[in-house]
């Protein structure tokens, strides 16, 4: 808790750990190029998720349904959380909700990213409602009625998704999206962004993720072709971004997001990741029906745990996944 970027980033310094290595240091993002946006509203919106997703693995959704004061609300209590004292943000800490800064590996990372999170489960809400922060008073209320909205938007995204595929409709409900968990991502006005991350280029390992930005607040980068584009924030979108759990799933069809964060000079920035994830021992493989004689499965079996235990320990995340594949035996 004490390293909280949030507690000590206006005494202006730049501690030397906090300096990325130059050959991951953010040069200039490519200009010109944005990543898709959806119009769920649109006949075919089904045909745009999959080809986005073939493409760049993350896009825009608008149109969405979910309502503007939900998401505003949302908002407000997650830029309140980070910026109450270390004090109050010293939550109790249990396994399904804590806060910590950099990465969960703070302790043997070689150096640390520009960011606070608070990380909490979200789904049976009567299990977990508990352990959430109980500061700002409004947190629990608001927050509960955001993840209920967005776990009916993570539904529709993924039926669209199966539906693309070919695969049943309700592949993804029950197990492999029910565990749901939210990700509150804070980073502060940085001294010198040309020399730090938010966040290193890394694959989430989730199955979907829907990333809400604040509105104007540039950071999230996209690396496609060999180049890193800007995710442009759109008032009232959200991102949407393929996991690498998708990827093995759809067998390879879909393609897990690579990306990043850059910090910014005066502007503190704040996102909420909300992920479907797997249940702990489900099986993660690539569905059946998109698997044949001429379409082998390009993945093994494993189970979530396996693959969730294996990324958080890997030494670095944005190999986690190739190391994570290579570790599975034939
Ligand atoms: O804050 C962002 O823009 C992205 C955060 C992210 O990549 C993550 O939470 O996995
Ligand atoms: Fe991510």
């Amino acid at each position: 808790m004490e390293h909280l970027v949030s507690s000590w980033y206006n005494d202006g310094s730049l501690p030397e750990s906090y300096i990325v290595p130059p050959e991951d240091r953010p040069g200039m993002p490519s200009l010109g190029e944005n990543i898709p946006v959806v119009d769920l509203g649109a006949h075919d919106h089904t045909t745009q998720i999959l080809k986005a997703s073939q493409e760049f693995g993350m896009f825009q959704v608008i149109n969405h349904e979910v309502p503007r004061n939900v998401i505003d609300e949302a908002m407000s209590v997650f830029k309140e959380f980070h910026a109450l004292s270390a004090e109050d943000k010293a939550i109790e800490t249990s396994k399904s909700c804590y806060v910590y800064t950099s990465t969960q590996n703070y302790a043997t990372e070689r150096f640390h990213f520009w960011r606070d999170g608070l990380f909490h489960q979200c789904n049976p809400l009567q299990k977990y409602i508990q352990f959430w922060p109980e500061k700002p008073p409004k947190y629990r209320e608001v927050v509960a009625i955001y993840t209920a909205e967005l776990r009916k938007l993570g539904f529709r995204i993924l039926e669209f998704i199966a539906q693309g595929l070919g695969v049943n409709p309700d592949h993804f409900r029950n197990e492999l999206g029910e565990n749901e968990t939210l990700l509150v991502n804070h980073y502060p006005p940085c001294p010198d962004p040309s020399l730090t991350l938010g966040l290193g280029k890394h694959r989430d390992p989730v199955v979907i993720n829907i990333l809400l930005q604040s509105d104007d607040v540039h950071g999230l980068q996209v690396f496609k072709d060999e180049e890193w584009i800007g995710v442009e924030p759109i008032p009232d979108a959200f991102v949407v971004t393929v996991g690498a759990l998708m990827q093995i799933i759809s067998n390879g069809k879909l393609k897990a997001a690579e990306h990043r964060v850059v910090t910014n000079l005066d502007l503190a920035r704040t996102t909420a990741s909300f992920a479907l994830n797997p249940f702990y021992d489900t099986l993660i493989e690539p569905a059946k029906a998109l698997v044949d004689a001429s379409n082998p499965a390009l993945y093994k079996s494993f189970s979530y745990n396996d693959f969730i235990s294996k990324y958080r320990a890997a030494a670095s995340y944005s190999t986690a996944f190739e190391q994570f594949l290579s570790s599975t035996p034939d």
